[in-house]
């Protein structure tokens, strides 16, 4: 496979009258051709900072990025004519037809005119595309702005959020444009706070937790990496869940409890919980495995920020919970 987009060591730091933030912490990030790619972290923790340098918008303090083998922003003008981005929601005129305003930026673009009903097909807005924009819905618009980000038949689509404030119907069809996007041999690089989608859209996926990646694989395996660490734990009848869930994490377990069970997060050996709680002469009912999902995954990578100087940057995949880490 070939790298379309490689971040290595990127470093970016805001200053202001309100002081330095340091937003980028030597992050890193790998895109594949023809991956429908999800970039994902919690508020604040640079994804826009990310996406925008990326595109030009922001000098970095440090580190290196790619597009499609070459080096940005040095060589940004000999790739940007391949990357289409919506970075922040684009503002359209209202009184527009979706016809008329890709047209207009087709002209500015000096991009040829019968590109312009190509995309209203791929963004499945050709039935509407004499009606004005302001009676569109806000899905309707998003799947615009997808439009004038395609005209110039980018080989990678970079988005912020697509699906933010749509309805389900709306993320449904953002959902299959995307597939439709990445069957046609685009790539498309997206940041999601709907992990659910992500997991649904997505080959590929890139977690940033404090301007560092914490995760990065295949969605099946990043899955899988964290799959066998939690398990979920039904006691006995009538026995005193608390007092339970107390000895855990006396012994260090990672325990959320939940109406009628508790689930242990870092339960990288399950026998340690028989053992602890049979000692104390409690028994189980159910020891399960939890399968991951993307959600789980991401709370229990993101859930505390590395502190900055003192956690090693997490390479390849996931960290898994230590077999046997804990209760020893
Ligand atoms: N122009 C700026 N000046 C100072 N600090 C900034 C600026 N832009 C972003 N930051 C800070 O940099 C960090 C990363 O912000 P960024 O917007 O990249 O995060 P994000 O992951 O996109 O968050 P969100 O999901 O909330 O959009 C945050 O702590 C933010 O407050």
């Amino acid at each position: 496979m070939t790298a379309v987009l490689e971040i290595a060591g990127l470093q970016k730091t805001y200053r202001s009258r309100k002081g330095v933030r340091r937003a980028l912490d030597g992050f890193d990030m790998v895109v594949e051709a023809g991956q429908v790619h999800g970039f994902l972290g919690p508020n604040g923790s640079g994804k826009t900072t990310t996406l925008r340098t990326l595109l030009g918008l922001i000098r970095p303090n440090g580190g290196r990025m790619a597009i499609l083998g070459r080096e940005v922003p040095e060589h940004l003008s000999e790739v940007a004519g391949q990357v289409g981005a919506i970075v922040e929601s684009p503002q359209f005129f209202g009184n527009f037809t979706a016809q008329d305003t890709l047209a207009l930026l087709a002209e500015a673009g000096g991009v040829r005119k019968e590109r312009v009903h190509a995309v209203l097909e791929l963004v499945g807005l050709r039935d509407r595309a004499k009606d004005r924009v302001k009676t569109y819905s806000l899905g309707m618009k998003q799947r615009l702005a997808v439009a004038s980000a395609l005209l110039k038949e980018p080989k990678l689509l970079i988005l912020d959020e697509p699906a933010n404030g749509l309805d389900p119907g709306g993320i449904r069809e953002m959902r299959s444009l995307m597939r439709n996007l990445a069957e046609s041999g685009m790539t498309v690089v997206l940041s999601s706070h709907i992990l659910g989608e992500i997991q649904l859209i997505c080959d590929s996926v890139t977690i940033i937790s404090g301007g560092r990646r914490v995760a990065a694989g295949s969605v099946a395996d990043v899955l899988a990496s964290q799959s066998s660490a939690g398990v979920k734990v039904r006691l006995e009848p009538g026995v005193d869940m608390r007092a339970a869930v107390e000895l855990l994490r006396a012994n260090g377990a990672q325990v959320s409890v939940e109406h009628d069970h508790f689930t242990v997060g870092n339960a990288g050996n399950p026998a340690q919980i028989t053992r602890i709680l049979a000692e104390r002469e409690i028994y189980l009912s159910e020891l399960t495995p939890m399968s991951a999902d993307l959600e789980s995954v991401f709370l229990q990578l993101t859930g505390t920020a590395p502190v900055e100087g003192q956690n090693r940057q997490v390479d390849q995949s996931v960290v898994s919970a230590p077999a046997g880490g804990w209760g020893q």
